[in-house]
């Protein structure tokens, strides 16, 4: 067979894995439904397990690599997850979602908002926002239902801007939402022998490639309000010799090239968006939840130390513990806090009368389901036989 008619088996088969994929995501959306019927979790790691191991079994058979098979399923399985969650908390999608997000399309905030309406089988309107507080105000003026800002990256960490910004809101957290962000030095058609004087970013992405930049001599690396008007600037201007850091898919939108790919210091680099909305939403039970607060405890030795014993008393499980400055108050703390709970657990509202009465301020931002998929492992069939 010529190398042409190989190519065309080949879309045939990836054709025909596309579909597959696409049915199996339907039958998902079919088992969230029964599971909704009889108040059944979401999540079911045993059933994992066994059909992993199944897969295994079967792939080693065809010849197929059981690691490869391992991390395609973990995939699969993890979209699944996600896509009956979503379904348990919105049903069926409809229409479209208005969301406001950092930067113009191509931004990571505006590629986070496509995978958000997505899993929703919703289409996305997005509007564009120059700031992270104009999002917030989008929101909070009723031009869109959501706005979604980023919250935390796994190279630079907390995004303090944002968690500065929702001690103020009366908006709730709703949702949260990962995404993969592979950054690209990208450059304009034609220029991808010139010598690089210039690299523009959004301060985000310069602190994550921050190791690969460091290594370049003679060159400018300039912040941008966002990756989007970064990859613009390139698209737009005829200087030669500049580029800017953004995603495969944003590079692709504005007709560049990338001349270096993975740049964070990381590898698996990723950020963690939160969506936020005027109304607070429901967790259903058979959803895990995360309960996102911001809290002031009194200025004395070992008060946060009691804050954090009430939360063991009450077996409550911390993700996450950040503090940030207090404006206005020189060396005090505020700390925002995430918990493995659903808000309407008796177990959470015991905690939160008994931490309303020994802090000076508490605030919960949202609860909202926990996107948190950790994969089910099993031990590969060749593996366990060999042991
Ligand atoms: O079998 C189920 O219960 C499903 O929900 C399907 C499925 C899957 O995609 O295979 C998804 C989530 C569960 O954790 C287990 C398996």
């Amino acid at each position: 067979m010529d190398l042409q008619s190989l190519r065309t088996r080949i879309e045939d088969v990836d054709r025909r894995i596309l579909e597959a994929l696409a049915e199996r995501r339907e039958v998902a959306l079919a088992v969230a439904r029964n599971k909704a019927e009889k108040a059944g979790a979401v999540r079911d790691t045993e059933r994992e397990a066994s059909l992993l191991l199944r897969l295994m079994e079967h792939g080693t058979e065809l010849g197929l690599d059981a690691g490869y098979l391992t991390r395609l399923y973990q995939i699969i399985i993890e979209d699944s997850v996600l896509t009956q969650q979503a379904w348990m908390q919105q049903g069926d999608g409809s229409g479209s979602l208005s969301i406001a997000h950092l930067g113009t399309a191509g931004s990571y905030s505006h590629l986070a908002a496509q995978g958000y309406a997505n899993r929703r089988q919703c289409t996305l309107q997005g509007v564009s926002c120059e700031t992270f507080n104009d999002v917030l105000k989008s929101v909070e003026d009723g031009n869109t239902t959501l706005g979604i800002l980023p919250i935390e990256n796994s190279t630079s960490g907390s995004i303090n801007e944002v968690y500065d910004l929702l001690r103020h809101t009366h908006l709730h957290i709703v949702s949260e939402t990962y995404l993969s962000v592979e950054h690209q030095l990208l450059v304009s058609k034609g220029d991808e022998d010139k010598e690089i004087h210039t690299i523009y970013g959004h301060p985000q992405a310069i602190a994550q490639c921050s190791r690969y930049l460091s290594h370049l001599e003679n060159v400018k690396v300039l912040s941008c309000p966002s990756s989007a008007h970064a990859m613009e600037l390139v698209a737009t201007s005829k200087e030669p010799g500049i580029a800017a850091l953004g995603s495969q898919s944003g590079g692709a939108l504005f007709n560049l090239v990338a001349v270096a790919q993975n740049l964070a210091d990381q590898p698996g680099n990723q950020t963690r968006f939160i969506l936020i909305q005027r109304e607070a939403c429901h967790v259903p039970q058979q959803v895990p939840a995360r309960t996102s607060l911001i809290m002031a405890t009194h200025n004395q030795p070992g008060a946060l130390a009691d804050a954090l014993i009430i939360l063991r008393q009450h077996e409550l499980n911390l993700i996450k513990l950040e503090s940030r400055p207090m404006p206005g108050n020189p060396w005090e703390e505020l700390f925002y806090v995430d918990l493995a709970v659903h808000e309407q657990s008796p177990q959470w509202q015991d905690a939160l009368r008994e931490l309303k009465a020994m802090t000076r301020f508490i605030k919960v931002l949202g609860s909202y389901a926990d996107e948190r998929v950790k994969a089910t492992r099993v031990i590969a069939p060749e593996q366990k036989s060999g042991a």
